[in-house]
């Protein structure tokens, strides 16, 4: 059996009959109540934990935001706790969200962070920087690389709109990274692309690009998404093809002794909500 990052979010596609992403994004000012007064490696460690058994039944997969853990100096519960997440669950892909991007001699450093430290399935990173920033993660052949072309925050149209000149045509920004790297980077079909369930239409528009290439899509939940539009508009033909990520709407959804309830209740609603928009199930 290959266990690619594709092949591993294929078969959790289909075996947990689920396209959610839960996001592990532990933010010290909204914390459940009853884990105020421990540590703050206790209490991330003990919420992150909460997220992955409560969410686990419902997800295609977990991505977990390495800026929370970092502000804080722990990176080792992020460690232990995507650990934790492949010993319990080895069936559910973790996406390290670190969006990295430099050149080729750093981003080597990266990748040995994302796959050899924290162990991470895939990881997102930044297309900025050109081809050669993003070669060095493709030493680990079986991990996932996904690169950031059309996000979910509405300043990205700064950027990501701008038109450039590719020979006699024009197109915007986020549209020339879909074409090369579903046309030209890809070589080894360990690329997915980020896009933001905020931009439906950007969304089919990338799809007509890339085929059947898997696209990370935050921004449902909190930022306001569209679900219906969002996999109207990203959904290939296998009823596949999306990582829909939802994070605070799921990891506080309540602040009480019941919260790890509230999460998995809010987890198997998205989870029906999202695969009541598919055509059929898989
Ligand atoms: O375009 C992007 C890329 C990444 N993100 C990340 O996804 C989650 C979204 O969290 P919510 O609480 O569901 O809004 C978060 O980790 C972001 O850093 C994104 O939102 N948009």
């Amino acid at each position: 059996m290959k266990n690619t990052f594709i092949d591993q979010l294929n078969r959790a596609w289909h075996s947990q009959n689920s396209l959610l992403c839960v996001g592990i994004d532990p933010d010290l000012d909204k914390l459940p109540t009853p884990l105020k007064d421990l540590s703050i490696h206790d209490a991330f460690y003990a919420f992150g934990k909460s997220i992955i058994d409560a969410t686990a039944p419902h997800v295609c997969s977990f991505k977990p935001q390495i800026a929370y853990f970092a502000a804080h100096s722990a990176e080792d519960v992020l460690q232990d706790l995507i650990r934790y997440s492949h010993e319990q669950y080895p069936h559910i892909p973790v996406i390290l969200d670190a969006k990295r991007g430099d050149i080729g001699s750093t981003a080597t450093q990266y990748a040995k962070e994302a796959f050899e430290r924290y162990r991470a399935d895939a990881v997102t990173v930044n297309p900025y920087m050109g081809r050669d920033s993003i070669e060095p993660y493709l030493a680990y052949p079986d991990k996932g690389v996904i690169i950031l072309c059309r996000t979910s925050n509405s300043g990205g149209s700064d950027v990501q709109f701008l038109n450039v000149q590719v020979g006699n045509e024009t197109r915007p920004l986020y549209q020339h990274i879909a074409h090369l790297v579903a046309h030209e980077w890809n070589t080894s079909g360990q690329y997915a692309l980020v896009v933001g369930a905020t931009f439906p239409d950007e969304i089919r528009k990338v799809r007509a690009i890339i085929g059947d290439m898997p696209l990370l899509i935050p921004g449902i939940g909190a930022q306001g998404g569209d679900l219906k539009a969002t996999l109207d508009a990203g959904l290939t033909h296998l009823n596949t093809g999306v990582i829909i990520n939802s994070s605070r709407a799921i990891i506080y959804a309540k602040d009480s002794e019941d919260y790890q309830a509230a999460m998995q209740q809010a987890a198997a609603q998205t989870q029906t909500d999202i695969n009541q928009y598919r055509n059929t199930t898989v």
